[in-house]
C-alpha cells in the first residue's frame, strides 16, 4: 500500500455545544484522491480547516508522516508540505499569473529570508514556478494579469499557487465550484496528473466529478464519519444512500 502522509486520530472540534467534527480518524496516502462527501453542515470545511491549521482542534491529533502537527500554525504546515486551496479566491488580481506563483513559492522560505523588492532574488523560484504553471495548465497565460483570466483559469491559478509552495499533501476545498462542464473536465484532468506525486483530499459537491476521480471516499454526516471506502462500496451502501446520496439525488430530481 502507498505511503500515508497525513493521518488524524479521534479529531474533534466543537463550536459551543456543537461537535462540528467528532472522532474523525482518517488517512491520506500518496497516490490517492480521498474525497470527503456529506450534506451541508456535515463538517467537511471544518475538517479541511483542522488539517490546514486554520482552526485548532478541541482534542485528538493530526500526524504528518509520524510527526504530531496538531499544534502547528498554517504557515508551519505549509512549510513542511501541506498545501490548501480556499473556496474564496486567494489571488492577487493585479499581478500576473507568474507573479502570483512566485509570491507563493517565496512564501515557503523562512520569513527573514524573503526579499520581495529584488526581482533577481526570484531566480531560484523559476523551476518551481514553471512546474506549477505547467501542472496547473497555465503556461499559455503565464504573463496575463490574474484579473483577466476566466473563472475556470482563476481556479487553475488557485491550484498553481498551492503547487508553488511545493506541497506533498493537497487539501482542495471545492476546486470545481462555479465551473462549467468543460472547465470541470479540465480541472479533473489536471488533478489526475497530480495524484501520483501527492496525497489529495478533495471536498467537492459535484458528485459525477467526485466519483470519476476519487480512489477513496469518506462520507460525513453530522460531524462524524458514516463510512470510508472505495467508490463502489460507497455507491452501493444502503446506509450512505439513506443518509446522503438518496437525498442528494432527490434534491436534484
Ligand atoms: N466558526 C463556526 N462557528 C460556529 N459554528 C460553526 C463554525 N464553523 C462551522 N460551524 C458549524 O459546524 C457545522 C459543520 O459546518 P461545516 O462548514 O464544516 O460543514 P460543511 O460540511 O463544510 O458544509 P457545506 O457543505 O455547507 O460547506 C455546521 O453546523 C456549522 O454551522
Amino acid at each position: 500500500m502507498s505511503e500515508v502522509l497525513l493521518k488524524t486520530a479521534n479529531l474533534r472540534r466543537t463550536f459551543g455545544g456543537l461537535a462540528a467534527n467528532d472522532n474523525i480518524s482518517l488517512e491520506l496516502r500518496r497516490g490517492e484522491v480521498h474525497a470527503v462527501l456529506g450534506p451541508n453542515g456535515a463538517g467537511k470545511s471544518t475538517l479541511i480547516n483542522l488539517l490546514s491549521g486554520d482552526i485548532a482542534a478541541t482534542s485528538g491529533e493530526i500526524f504528518y508522516r509520524d510527526r504530531d502537527i496538531t499544534r502547528l500554525t498554517p504557515h508551519e504546515r505549509s512549510l513542511i508540505g501541506i498545501g490548501r486551496s480556499y473556496q474564496k479566491t486567494n489571488i492577487f488580481p493585479g499581478f500576473t499569473v507568474r507573479e502570483n506563483c512566485r509570491l507563493a513559492a517565496q512564501s515557503r522560505e523562512p520569513r527573514g529570508a524573503r526579499i520581495f523588492s529584488d526581482a533577481a532574488a526570484w531566480g531560484p523560484y523559476r523551476t518551481v514556478v514553471d512546474a506549477a504553471l505547467r501542472d496547473a495548465g497555465l503556461v499559455d497565460v503565464a504573463e496575463r494579469r490574474a484579473s483577466d483570466l476566466s473563472h475556470g483559469q482563476q481556479r487553475q491559478l488557485e491550484l498553481a499557487i498551492v503547487l508553488a509552495t511545493r506541497p506533498e499533501v493537497l487539501l482542495l476545498d471545492e476546486p470545481l465550484a462555479g465551473m462549467g462542464h468543460e472547465e470541470s473536465l479540465r480541472m479533473i484532468q489536471l488533478l489526475r496528473g497530480l495524484v501520483a506525486s501527492h496525497a489529495i483530499l478533495l471536498v467537492e459537491h459535484d458528485m459525477e466529478a467526485v466519483f470519476s476521480i476519487a480512489d477513496v471516499l469518506t462520507v460525513m454526516v453530522n460531524g462524524v464519519i458514516l463510512m470510508t471506502g472505495a467508490p463502489e462500496q460507497i455507491r452501493s451502501s444502503a446506509e450512505v444512500q439513506q443518509a446522503y446520496l438518496g437525498s442528494e439525488e432527490a434534491d436534484h430530481a
